[in-house]
């Protein structure tokens, strides 16, 4: 079954120090369009229409929009739906509205529930019937991804309870009617600089594969593996069997204790890592079917540019690592769309999801085996206003990804035992024929004897007549040769001597 990724949009409320004194630039006109506005210093090209393929802003005036609200040159795909120009005031204050269409749009004012409902809910009914499932949150620093995940301190306020929660509740209350038949591993890891780290591993722990080849848990330094079906997976990474969205969201903030966070100058507690819950679910269903599916939750680290973070040293190093990690993602997602824009086309480009680990793990969620929705999480404020629209054009081109999803059934142990009795049966069933076979064959030579003999006796008796043949003709001729010789003597006078050989044949 095809299934293109389903791509959302949730706008931030507006810092409050900005709410007082800037109108907002991002407007959501329905549930499913958002437009933003961009400053537009040229205007002596005409307007594009509203509805041309592809909205291309040019460089804004840095002073006109804060001192970093540089938008980018598009590389050309995406659904955004157009631009229109407009002079506000003064040649300084033209601007222009970019607009985009997304699956579902959630203004400032928009409820976690709502978020909830409408994006990963589906997911959930997806993941209990066998299929595997992804959501994972993109955006600039603090634009509300963690909150929108539900990864920050889970708050008291069931209504502020991000994706997570609710959908690890929507999973058990599906599942846990048939406690006997159904296990659930949960695994919690962060990429961190290109390593990948168990957070269910407590940091004191300071092993890593390498150092700890006794076999202690490693914490760092994990290795992504692919099984047969074309999964990737951390190998070695803790799974905790749970049995309830309590016992998950008990790890989940036990894990999520030890992700390495830190304080920015545009976010105090920003995500510096990639954090990937898994969750894995097994349901043994009669006869002998299990369904295998995995959840994978993500909130990715912010993309952030590092003049405006003011990051240093260490900290600095982590924005450029997370940048990596995130411009290869952004790779990954325009060759994808590249190709669902062309299937036909041949070389097809190619798709690095090798190029880093986060891409390599997401690898079944963008092109794979997976339903996944991607959370775009933009801020509305004018001072990020070319963060925002980078943002949206890089969630445009995921709109395109078309993704191909299957039921996860596994063979159980019972089944492989029937399989191995009906081939068992089935060998039994040729040899007896072969054995039969053989039998029958054997039985029509043995009834084939008495011919053999019948042929014997022909045999015989015409050699014995042939034999009788051959004496009457000596016969004859010993017969002959006698009246020969008597006639000899009678004309000699002598006496006619016996027949020897006459009498010697009798
Ligand atoms: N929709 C929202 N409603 C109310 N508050 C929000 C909303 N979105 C974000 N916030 C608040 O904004 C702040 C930053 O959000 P959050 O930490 O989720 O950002 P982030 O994108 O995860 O950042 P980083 O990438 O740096 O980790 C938090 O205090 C959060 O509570």
């Amino acid at each position: 079954m095809n299934s293109r990724v389903h791509v959302a949009v949730r706008v931030r409320p507006p810092k409050s120090s900005a709410a007082d004194t800037d109108p907002p630039v991002v407007h959501c006109h329905d549930r499913s369009r958002v437009a933003v506005t961009v400053p537009s210093p040229v205007m002596s090209s005409p307007p594009s229409s509203a509805n041309s393929s592809l909205a291309r802003p040019r460089t804004p005036p840095v002073s006109a929009w804060g001192s970093d609200a540089s938008l980018s040159p598009s590389p050309g795909v995406g659904s955004a739906l157009g631009s229109t120009n407009s002079l506000a005031g003064s040649a300084a204050m033209a601007t222009q509205t970019l607009e985009f269409e997304f699956d579902t749009v959630f203004g400032p004012d928009a409820v976690q529930n709502d978020v909830y409902e409408q994006t990963v809910a589906p997911l959930v009914d997806a993941f209990t019937n066998g299929f595997n499932a992804t959501v994972f949150a993109y955006g600039q620093t603090a634009s509300g991804k963690s909150y929108t995940m539900g990864t920050a301190t889970l708050p008291r306020e069931v209504e502020q309870q991000g994706i997570i929660p609710r959908a690890l509740r929507a999973i058990f209350d599906t599942v846990s009617d048939d406690a006997m038949a159904v296990k659930a591993k949960l695994s919690l890891v962060e990429i961190y600089n290109e390593d990948i780290i168990d957070l269910l591993v407590p940091p004191s722990t300071t092993t890593s594969p390498s150092s700890s080849p006794g076999g202690s848990a490693a914490r760092s330094g994990l290795t992504l593996r692919e099984d047969p079906s074309g999964n990737v997976f951390v190998l070695g990474a803790t799974e905790r069997t749970v049995t309830s969205a309590a016992e998950c969201l008990a790890f989940l903030h036990q894990g999520l204790a030890n992700r390495t966070t830190g304080a920015t100058s545009m976010n105090p507690h920003s995500s510096r890592s990639h954090a990937i819950l898994t969750l894995a679910l097994t349901q043994h269903r009669a006869p002998h079917t299990t369904l295998a599916s995995k959840f994978h939750f993500v909130d990715l680290a912010g993309s952030e540019r590092l003049k405006r973070s003011r990051a240093e040293g260490g900290r600095r190093r982590e924005g450029i690592a997370i940048n990596q990690g995130l411009l290869v993602l952004g790779q990954v997602i325009s060759a994808l769309a590249a190709r669902a824009a062309n299937p036909t086309s041949s070389p097809q480009p190619h798709v690095p999801y090798r190029d880093a680990k986060l891409c390599r793990l997401l690898q079944p969620a963008l092109g794979g085996n997976s339903r996944t929705v991607m959370v775009a999480c933009v801020s509305g404020d004018k001072a990020d206003v070319g963060e925002t629209v980078n943002a949206l054009r890089y969630a445009s081109r995921a709109r395109a990804i078309k993704n191909k999803c299957c039921v996860n059934v596994q063979a159980s142990a019972g089944a492989v035992d029937e399989a191995r009795v009906a081939q068992l049966v089935s060998e039994n069933e040729r040899l007896r024929a072969l054995i039969a076979a053989m039998q029958a064959e054997r039985a029509l030579a043995v009834e084939n004897v008495p011919v053999v003999e019948v042929n014997t006796q022909e045999r015989d008796a015409q050699r014995r007549q042939d034999l009788n043949a051959f004496y009457a003709q000596c016969t004859a001729l010993m017969g002959r040769t006698a009246a020969l010789r008597s006639k000899l003597c009678a004309m000699s006078g002598g006496e006619a001597r016996p027949a020897l050989a006459q009498t010697a044949w009798a």
